[in-house]
């Protein structure tokens, strides 16, 4: 479904921030990507949402060439894949129920639709009581699950989530989790970047280790980190 092929990305002509990926990802697959920072994790996110495209290799979302998509297609294309940050990124003017109104807007769902979709996915994140609340009158658990809201509504193929439990307490990155792999058991594939050791080993899901650019391990599924090596 997803395929990197020979992928390099190369910065400032000699710089590569990935290199030679290979990586081949199913449809419902969940799947980490770790490794340390500055390893090539969000790299390799943007080049799948084309946000950058790769200065070798290929990329392949259903067949289609990723590389190759026009820019007045870019929206339809990324409207395939939804989007979590470790941020949030909720608009702080609006409501719950308008922020994510406003991305089913953005797509020119009809207001039918909105009202239908939205008391759905505000259920399955835990948040109906919160459809009235602004952003700023939330604890980060709960923007977080906003935000995840925001990204399944559309009923995207693929989330990508990039370090989406990186400002949350244990507990609560618990509870994230628990999101994830319920979205994740309906069908959609998930590909999540993190640093959270305590989750990849959790979770024991296929996992990608990252080290300079490389691709270090790919570990199919009951992956784990390991301790770091001390010095
Ligand atoms: N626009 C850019 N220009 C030059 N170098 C860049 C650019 N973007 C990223 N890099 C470099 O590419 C490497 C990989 O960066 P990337 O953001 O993919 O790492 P990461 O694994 O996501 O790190 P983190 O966990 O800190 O987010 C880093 O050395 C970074 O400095």
């Amino acid at each position: 479904m997803i395929e990197f092929n020979n992928v390099s990305k190369i910065y400032k002509k000699d710089f590569a921030a990935v290199k030679n990926i290979n990586l081949h990802i199913e449809a419902g697959e969940f799947l980490f990507i770790v490794g340390k920072s500055g390893a090539g994790k969000s790299t390799l996110i943007k080049l799948l949402l084309k946000e950058i495209n790769p200065t070798e290799g290929s990329i392949k979302y259903n067949e289609q060439d990723v590389t190759k998509i026009r820019k007045r297609n870019l929206a339809e294309y990324r409207r395939k894949i939804g989007f979590v940050f470790q941020d949030y990124r909720l608009l702080p003017r609006l409501t719950v129920y308008e922020n994510i109104a406003f991305a089913m807007e953005m797509i020119c769902c009809s207001s039918k639709n909105i009202r239908r979709e939205i008391p759905v996915v505000l259920s399955m994140v835990g948040l109906s009581d919160k459809a009235k609340s602004y952003p700023d009158e939330l604890s980060g658990g709960e923007q977080q699950r906003v935000s995840i809201a925001r990204a399944v509504v559309n009923r995207p193929e693929t989330i990508i989530a990039d370090e989406p439990t990186g400002n949350l307490d244990p507990e609560t990155s618990s509870e994230i989790m628990k999101i994830f792999n319920e979205i994740n058991k309906r069908g959609t594939t998930v590909i999540m970047a993190t640093h959270d050791r305590e989750i990849v080993n959790n979770y024991q899901r296929r996992v990608v280790e990252l080290k300079n650019g490389l691709i270090l391990r790919d570990t199919k599924s009951g992956g784990r980190v390991n301790e770091p090596k001390k010095d």
